[in-house]
C-alpha cells in the first residue's frame, strides 16, 4: 500500500458531546456556493447534508435563476442569490461571495457550479482570502483550480479537496487508471501545501502529507450521481462543529460511507440514491458511539 512508510494512520476522530445549554451559534455557520441551471440539486444535497451532519446554520449561495428551485428542496437552510447569466455565476458574483464569507465559519464550493469566468473568480477569491476558515473544494471548484497553472500555490492547510479520480487526473496530471500513482500525488500535494486531499473511490484515501488513511466504509451502491455532493456537505458540517481539517475529512468519509452501507441494507445497492444517503446520515452518526 502506498505511503505506509512515510505517513501515519490515525484513529477515527469523534465529535464531542453537546453541552445541554448550547445553541446553534456554537455549531458553526456553513456557506455553500454552487449549483447552476440543470444542476440545482447538487448544491442542495450538500447543504442538506451539512444540516444532517450537525452544522448550526447553513446558507446556500446559488445563481439567481436557481434560487427558488434550491429553496424549495429543503426548509432548513437559507438561500442567497448571486449575480448570474445563462451559464451560471456571473463575474460580479465573486465580490458578493467575499462579503458573505465574512459571516461564515466554514466555506464549501463547487458542486454543480460549472466552470466559467464567474466560477473561476469565486475560486480565486476564496483562495486569496487571508483567513483560517476551513474551505472545502469539490467538483467544479476543482475543475476551475485545474485551469490555473499555479493551483498548488493557491492551496493552504485550511483546505480540503475532494476529487474523484477523474477530477484528480485533471489537477495532478496523473491518470485515473493508476490509483497508486494518484495516491502518491495526493501525499505529495499534502506535503507541499498542507491541504488535505480526499481522493474518492471504493476505498477513499485521505491525506495531508503527514497522516494518511484508507476509508473502510461504503459500497458500490454509492456509485450514483450526487453521492459526492453529499460528502461535501458532511465535511462542512463537521468542520463547522470545530473538528480540525484532517480529522473532519477522516470522520466525514467514514460516516458518509456508513450512511451508504445502512442505506444499502434498507433499499439495496441498485436503488440507492444520494437522497438515501441523506436519510441514513442520522443512523450513521448514531452508530459512531458503537465504534
Ligand atoms: N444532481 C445534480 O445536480 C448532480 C450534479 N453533479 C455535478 O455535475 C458536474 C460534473 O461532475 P461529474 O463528476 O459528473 O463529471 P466529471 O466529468 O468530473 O467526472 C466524470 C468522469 O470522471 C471519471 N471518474 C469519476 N469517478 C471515477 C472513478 N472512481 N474512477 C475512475 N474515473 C472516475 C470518469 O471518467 C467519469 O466519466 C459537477 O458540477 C457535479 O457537482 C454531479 O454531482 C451529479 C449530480
Ligand atoms: N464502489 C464504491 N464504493 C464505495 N464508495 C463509492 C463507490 N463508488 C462511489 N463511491 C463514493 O461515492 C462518492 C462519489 O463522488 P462523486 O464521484 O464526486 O459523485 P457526484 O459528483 O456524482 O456527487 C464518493 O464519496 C465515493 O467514495
Ligand atoms: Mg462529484
Amino acid at each position: 500500500m502506498v505511503n505506509e512508510m512515510t505517513t501515519r494512520s490515525p484513529a477515527l476522530p469523534q465529535l464531542a458531546p453537546r453541552d445541554a445549554d448550547s445553541h446553534k451559534g456554537d455549531y458553526g455557520r456553513v456557506l455553500l456556493i454552487g449549483g447552476s441551471p440543470g444542476m440545482a440539486g447538487s448544491i442542495s444535497l450538500s447543504a442538506s447534508a451539512s444540516i444532517r451532519s450537525g452544522a448550526g446554520l447553513v446558507t446556500v449561495a446559488v445563481p439567481r435563476r436557481c434560487l427558488e428551485t434550491v429553496a424549495g428542496y429543503d426548509r432548513c437552510y437559507m438561500t442567497v442569490a448571486l449575480p448570474d447569466d445563462l451559464k451560471g455565476f456571473y463575474e460580479l458574483a465573486a465580490s458578493r461571495v467575499a462579503q458573505l464569507s465574512e459571516s461564515a465559519t466554514v466555506l464549501g464550493c463547487g458542486p454543480g457550479m460549472r466552470t466559467g469566468v464567474g466560477a473561476e473568480g469565486i475560486v480565486k477569491t476564496l483562495c486569496s482570502q487571508e483567513s483560517d476558515k476551513p474551505l472545502v473544494f469539490d467538483a467544479d471548484a476543482l475543475n476551475c483550480l485545474s485551469q490555473c497553472d499555479d493551483w498548488k500555490s493557491m492551496l493552504a492547510p485550511r483546505m480540503i479537496l475532494t476529487p474523484h479520480p477523474g477530477e484528480w487526473e485533471r489537477l495532478s496530471g496523473v491518470a485515473a487508471s493508476d490509483r497508486k500513482a494518484q495516491e502518491a500525488a495526493a501525499v505529495e500535494t499534502g506535503k507541499a501545501t498542507g491541504a488535505t486531499i480526499v481522493l474518492k473511490g471504493s476505498k477513499t484515501f485521505v491525506t495531508d502529507g503527514k497522516k494518511s488513511v484508507h476509508n473502510s466504509t461504503g459500497n458500490p451502491g454509492m456509485a450514483s450521481g450526487g453521492s459526492g455532493d453529499v460528502l461535501t456537505g458532511v465535511l462542512c458540517g463537521l468542520l463547522a462543529q470545530g473538528l480540525a481539517v484532517f480529522e473532519a475529512a477522516h470522520l466525514g468519509v467514514f460516516v458518509h460511507g456508513r450512511a451508504g452501507d445502512l442505506a444499502a441494507e434498507s433499499v439495496g445497492q441498485i436503488s440507492l440514491s444520494a437522497s438515501d444517503l441523506l436519510q441514513h446520515l442520522p443512523a450513521a452518526f448514531m452508530s459512531l458511539s458503537e465504534q
